[in-house]
């Protein structure tokens, strides 16, 4: 059972070419191991990805690195309060003539070959924006000049600063749900990394510090059938089923599962959320994770390893516990992994 069936020799070529991938955003960004695994298996579960994190911590050069190594037409544009989303479609001037002209803009620049838009600071942009994003994000597919354009390869990397996000537009609950992942990011901790990035001028210069990443580790174009091969040949034994159903179910109704967190009311405390959607990328991604560390099964750290920044996001808290998000989600998500026998 530890080797994939004859016929999957592509998926192990490619698990070897994920690696490499790693190795290579790594090689740049320091002391954001965990950050880099979560955005590959989210580059092969074909989601979408917010990043989220405090002023320079890397966020912007941690999505151009991964675009780098990805390869394939990668665009990007800074949210800003003036963005009107037709901004996203073309822009209008006047050309030396005198006359005015219409070129594409940053979504269709690259045609249909778009493999990677990078929204960076995505909660200054209005909703009308964030519209038109989600759109493209949920059908891959935008009506402009008189035609329908396709992304089949497209995946959306937003970034937002969690300092400001009192100020800016914050992104609805529905459009929260077609990323993927949400995943939080923090200078690193180790001091070894934290010395390098302050007194090595190598990662003074971002422009430099992209351009040394090998380019397109990966056959980008390829990525989708991968994606598909992988969700077919990993396994989810009944055992795993049941304990993916039970997670979502204490989650969801925690005080039904017995959990008790200290001066919460457990009744009230979810409103909602976690969709089927959220929960079936969570599975997506499970099996990302398992075909990454070699096997064609899942086990339960794989739904665990990646179940915060897919599901935390997703749970709807009652108003007055909604201001203790950052701390309430991760100790209720503890108290589910504690609650919930793993098989
Ligand atoms: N972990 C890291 N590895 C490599 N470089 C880093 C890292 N953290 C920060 N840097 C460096 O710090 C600088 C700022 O990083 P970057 O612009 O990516 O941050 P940011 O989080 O996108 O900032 P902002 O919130 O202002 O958009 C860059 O020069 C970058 O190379």
């Amino acid at each position: 059972m530890n080797q994939f069936r004859s016929g999957d020799a592509m998926l192990t070529d490619w698990r070897a070419a994920a690696g490499r991938f790693e190795a290579a955003v790594g090689g740049a960004v320091l002391g954001q191991d965990r950050a880099i695994r979560l955005l590959t298996i989210a580059l092969f579960a074909r989601g979408h990805v917010l990043l989220e994190g405090d002023v320079g911590v890397g966020k912007t050069t941690l999505l151009r690195a991964v675009a780098r190594a990805l390869g394939g037409a990668y665009e990007r544009v800074e949210g800003t309060v003036d963005m009107m989303p037709t901004d996203l479609v073309y822009h209008t001037y006047l050309a030396d003539d005198g006359r005015p002209r219409v070129e594409p803009g940053p979504v269709l620049r690259r045609s249909e070959d778009l493999s990677i838009f990078f929204f960076n600071e995505i909660n200054r942009a209005r909703p009308q924006v964030h519209a038109l994003l989600l759109r493209l994000m949920a059908e891959r597919t935008l009506t402009a000049f008189n035609r329908e354009y396709r992304f089949p390869n497209l995946q959306v990397f937003a970034d937002r600063n969690r300092v400001e996000r009192e100020e800016t537009f914050e992104l609805p609950a529905a459009a929260r749900d077609r990323f993927l992942m949400e995943i939080g990011l923090e200078a690193p901790r180790d001091a070894g990394a934290r010395r390098a990035l302050v007194f090595d001028p190598r990662f003074h210069d971002t422009d430099a510090l992209i351009a040394a990443i090998p380019g397109a580790v990966l056959d980008h174009a390829a990525l989708p059938g991968i994606a598909a091969a992988i969700q077919h040949g990993i396994q989810a034994s009944p055992a795993i089923e049941a304990y993916v159903i039970g997670l979502w179910e204490a989650l969801v109704r925690p005080g039904d599962a017995g959990i008790r967190l200290p001066g919460i009311d457990m009744e009230a405390l979810v409103q909602g959320g976690a969709s089927p959607r959220g929960v079936a990328f969570l599975v997506r991604a499970a099996r990302v994770r398992a075909w990454l560390e070699g096997r064609d099964w899942m086990v339960p750290e794989d739904i665990r390893a990646i179940f915060p920044e897919i599901m935390g996001h997703r749970v709807f808290l009652e108003p007055i516990y909604e201001m203790r998000r950052a701390s309430i989600v991760p100790d209720l998500v503890r108290a589910v992994f504690e609650t919930v026998p793993a098989p």
